[in-house]
C-alpha cells in the first residue's frame, strides 16, 4: 500500500494547476445515461472515483472512451444494457447512487444497492428515493438494494426537500429531465457543481431553469442528445492548496482558481491572515504575517463547505490564539482529529464542535488517513510541522486529489510517495 514521506517546513512557491471537479466529473458521466448518443467531456480529472465511475458506467453497458488516450477527455456513450448497479461498485463510491435517477427516467426500472454509511457519517438517502416516488416511482428496498420501477414513467411534479442535499437535488434534476411535464424541486441545492450540471444537461436538449437558485423548475423532454462539456475546476482542490500555501507561509498561484466559486473559503483565509487575489485565470495565496484563530461552521453553499473543513482544522491548529469548527453537515467528520493531535495539535470535540488552540509548531508522525479530505489534512499539517511525516492509506486520497506530490513537489514541498 502506498504512503507519503513528507518533511515539513518549507514555504510553497510557485503554481499548481486546478483539475476539473470530481463532484462535478462524477455525476456528468451519470448524465450521460440519459441518451445514447455521446456526451463528451474534457477537463476530467485523473482520479480513482472517476475510475469506478467508469467501472460503473461500463456495468451498465455504456462505453466510456479515452478520447486522447490521456484521461482527460471521456466520451461516454451507447445502449444501456443492465440497470443494475452491484453493491461491489456502490459501496465504494456514494456517488454511484446518482445512476437511479437517469436509470428510472430512461428505462423505467433500477436496481440499485443502498449504498450504506461511511467514514463520515450515515449518509441515508431517504430524499432521493421519497422524491423519486412522489414522481411516481414504486420502490422496494430488499437484500439491501433499491428495486425502483416506473411502468408508466415519471412524472413532473413539485418536490420540497425537507434539506438542500447535493445528491438529492442531482438525482432528482436528471430523473425530471426524461419526466413527462414540469417539476420543480424547491430548496435545492445550489452548489456550482449543480450549476455545471446543469449548463451540460441544458446543452444535452434538457429544459431546466433556476440555476443557482433554491428553486430549480424542469420541464421534461421526450428524448435528449449528445453535447460537449468541460468540467469546472475543482473548488476543493483549489481551496485545499490555498490552504497548504497559508499553512506553509507560502505564496502560490493556482491556475484555473475562482475565488466566485469559494467565497466562504476566502473570507475565512482572510480573517486568518491570508491574502488572497483574483488574477487572471488563477487564485494568488500568500502569507507573510502570523495566522489567526477564527470559528467557522460548516453550512451548504454558500457557506463554508464541509469537503474544507478538515484542512481548516490542520491550518488553525497552529494560528495564534483559539478557534471554533462546528461542523453541521455530517455527524462524524472530525476522524483526523485523533491523528492531528498525535502531531502536537490542541483539539478537543464537544459534540459536533471543535476547539483548536493554536500551537507553536506540530511535529511530524506516523500518521492514517480516514477519508477523502482528512488525508489532505495531514498532508498540511505535515508540511508544516517539523520532522518527518509518514501518512498510511493514501488509497484515500487518490480518490478525488490528483498528483498531489507532484503538484507539491513543484512548489518546493518535501514529499513523496513509497510503495512498500
Ligand atoms: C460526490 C459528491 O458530490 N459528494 C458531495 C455531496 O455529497 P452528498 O450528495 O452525499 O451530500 P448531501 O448534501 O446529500 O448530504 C448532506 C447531509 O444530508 C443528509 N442526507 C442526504 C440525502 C438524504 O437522502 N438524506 C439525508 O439525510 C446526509 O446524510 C448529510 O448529512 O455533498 C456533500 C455536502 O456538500 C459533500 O460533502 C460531498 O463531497
Ligand atoms: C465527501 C466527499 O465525497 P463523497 O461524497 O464522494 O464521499 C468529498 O468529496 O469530500
Amino acid at each position: 500500500m502506498d504512503r507519503f514521506i513528507i518533511r515539513g517546513g518549507r514555504p510553497l512557491h510557485g503554481e499548481i494547476v486546478i483539475g476539473g471537479a470530481k463532484n462535478a466529473g462524477l455525476k456528468l458521466m451519470v448524465a450521460g445515461l440519459l441518451t445514447s448518443e455521446r456526451l463528451v467531456l474534457s477537463n476530467v480529472p485523473r482520479i480513482a472515483d472517476i475510475a469506478t465511475m467508469r467501472d460503473l458506467l461500463c456495468q451498465h453497458g455504456i462505453a466510456v472512451e479515452d478520447v486522447r488516450g490521456d484521461g482527460s477527455t471521456l466520451a461516454v456513450g451507447g445502449e444501456i444494457t443492465s440497470t443494475e448497479a452491484p453493491y461491489d461498485i456502490v459501496s465504494k463510491m456514494r456517488a454511484s447512487i446518482l445512476v437511479l435517477g437517469p436509470l428510472l427516467a430512461r428505462c423505467r426500472e433500477a436496481r440499485v444497492s443502498l449504498p450504506g454509511g461511511c467514514a463520515i457519517g450515515t449518509r441515508p438517502v431517504d430524499m432521493h428515493l421519497k422524491g423519486l416516488e412522489t414522481l411516481g416511482a414504486e420502490i422496494r428496498l430488499e437484500n439491501g438494494y433499491i428495486n425502483a420501477r416506473a411502468p408508466d414513467g415519471l412524472k413532473g411534479e413539485r418536490i420540497v426537500l425537507p434539506f438542500a442535499s447535493v445528491g438529492a437535488t442531482e438525482n432528482l434534476l436528471m430523473a425530471a429531465c426524461l419526466a413527462k411535464g414540469r417539476t420543480e424541486i424547491i430548496n435545492a441545492a445550489r452548489e456550482p457543481e449543480i450549476g455545471d450540471l446543469v449548463e451540460c444537461l441544458n446543452r444535452m436538449g434538457a429544459r431546466i431553469s433556476g440555476i443557482g437558485t433554491g428553486t430549480l423548475i424542469i420541464d421534461g423532454v421526450e428524448a435528449m442528445h449528445g453535447a460537449e462539456h468541460a468540467i469546472m475546476p475543482d473548488r476543493i482542490e483549489c481551496g485545499t492548496y490555498a490552504c497548504a500555501a497559508a499553512i506553509t507561509g507560502g505564496d502560490v498561484r493556482l491556475i484555473g482558481g475562482r475565488v466566485d466559486h469559494l467565497g466562504a473559503v476566502v473570507r475565512a483565509l482572510e480573517e486568518a491572515g491570508v491574502e488572497v487575489a483574483q488574477e487572471e485565470g488563477a487564485m494568488r495565496v500568500r502569507r507573510t504575517g502570523a495566522l489567526r484563530g477564527i470559528d467557522i461552521m460548516t453550512e451548504p453553499y454558500p457557506g463554508f463547505p464541509t469537503d474544507m473543513q478538515a484542512q481548516f482544522m490542520a491550518l488553525l491548529s497552529v494560528a495564534e490564539g483559539a478557534s471554533m469548527i462546528t461542523e453541521t453537515i455530517f455527524e462524524n467528520r472530525f476522524m483526523h482529529v485523533p491523528e492531528l493531535v498525535r502531531m502536537g495539535a490542541r483539539i478537543n470535540v464537544h459534540g459536533s464542535s471543535a476547539i483548536i488552540r493554536g500551537v507553536h509548531a506540530l511535529s511530524g508522525a506516523p500518521v492514517m488517513a480516514t477519508d477523502l479530505r482528512a488525508s489532505f489534512s495531514l498532508i498540511l499539517a505535515g508540511l508544516a510541522a517539523r520532522g518527518e511525516t509518514i501518512l498510511s492509506r493514501v488509497y484515500h486520497l487518490d480518490r478525488g486529489y490528483e498528483a498531489v506530490e507532484r503538484k507539491l513537489a513543484a512548489c518546493g514541498a518535501d514529499i513523496r510517495r513509497v510503495n512498500d
